[in-house]
């Protein structure tokens, strides 16, 4: 459905995106993580056809993206990382606009994502608050129940709520075999979603996995506080990865072994866990060394 190959854009500085290959298969909701700066917007315009490539070229559905630019539009939904509004609009003027583009949409469709999105389309677009202008975005990007929907950070400026009306949405498009290609510097996000994500770094992919690989390379840190020391120090002495300690405390850094830790930790009198999840940063260091041994 969505095919990127090795795209590259060299700006000044050496910055740029560098031979970018992957393909997103129908039905499919890719991710595409990466720190700021690594050239998911980049990438994201080359796919849209907004940028020609020095290099490669991007395919949606057989149409070259740079080449048959206006071909391939009613195909796809795209919300961008920054819109740009025109002056004076509302929402309303707006969504009349991108719907007036698409050749008009459903009505019903589109008073539906409002209604859940929660937002009032008559206000000018200069007095919506930042995660507002997002949600009048997204009802953009998917209103005309396109076949391919490219959301550049969808969920900057949501509240957490909004946040999890955004993922019913995209489950639902995905059970009706909408593609989805989205980038994230949220790795919970992504886990969410997707079913593969790709890796960038300084402009090159380093990694395309499949998402259930990275939660198991997803290192979790359980902090279990010890009713007395007697338990502490024979659970430092179980042969599990120690972080670290300080009294009754112990930080043990799990990876993927769930069961050997629960079984560990049901020996001894516990007062209480807390749990931190290892972030995407972490997660990605951990990439460049397994791919640096291998
Ligand atoms: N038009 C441009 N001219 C010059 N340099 C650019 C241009 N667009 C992007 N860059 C540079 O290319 C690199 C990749 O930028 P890009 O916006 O694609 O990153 P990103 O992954 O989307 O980052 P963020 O998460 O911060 O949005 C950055 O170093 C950026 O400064």
């Amino acid at each position: 459905m969505l095919t990127v190959s090795q795209v590259t854009k060299v700006f000044p500085g050496s910055k740029g995106i560098f031979d970018v290959s992957f393909t997103v298969e129908k039905g499919e909701v890719f991710g595409f993580l990466g720190p700021n700066g690594a050239g998911k917007s980049t990438t994201i315009r080359h796919i849209m056809g907004f940028m020609k490539p020095a290099k490669g070229y991007v395919q949606i559905n057989g149409y070259d993206t740079w080449k048959d630019q206006g071909r391939f539009q009613k195909l796809v939904g795209y919300l961008p990382g920054e819109i740009a509004f025109m002056e004076g609009m509302t929402g309303k003027s707006f969504l009349d606009f991108m719907s007036s583009l698409r050749g008009g949409v459903s009505q019903e469709r589109r008073a539906e994502l409002i209604k859940r999105l929660q937002f009032d389309e008559r206000t000018p677009i200069r007095k919506m608050s930042k995660g507002m202008k997002q949600k009048v975005g997204i009802v953009a990007a998917f209103m005309h129940e396109p076949e391919v929907i490219i959301l550049d950070e969808p969920t900057s400026g949501l509240d957490p709520l909004m946040q999890k009306v955004f993922i019913e949405l995209v489950l639902e498009e995905k059970a009706k075999g909408t593609t989805f290609l989205m980038s994230s510097h949220s790795f919970s996000e992504i886990e969410r979603t997707c079913d593969r994500a790709a890796i960038i770094k300084d402009g090159k992919i380093i990694a395309v996995k499949n998402i259930h690989e990275l939660q198991a390379v997803q290192r979790k840190l359980f902090e279990v506080t010890f009713e007395n020391r007697a338990d502490r120090d024979a659970f430092l002495g179980s042969g599990l990865t120690i972080d670290s300690y300080q009294d009754n405390q112990v930080r043990v850094s799990v990876q993927g072994d769930y069961n050997r830790f629960t079984q560990e930790a049901s020996k001894y009198r516990i007062r209480s866990i807390d749990l931190f999840t290892q972030n995407l940063e972490d997660i990605f260091m951990d990439y460049y060394d397994r791919e640096g041994r291998d």
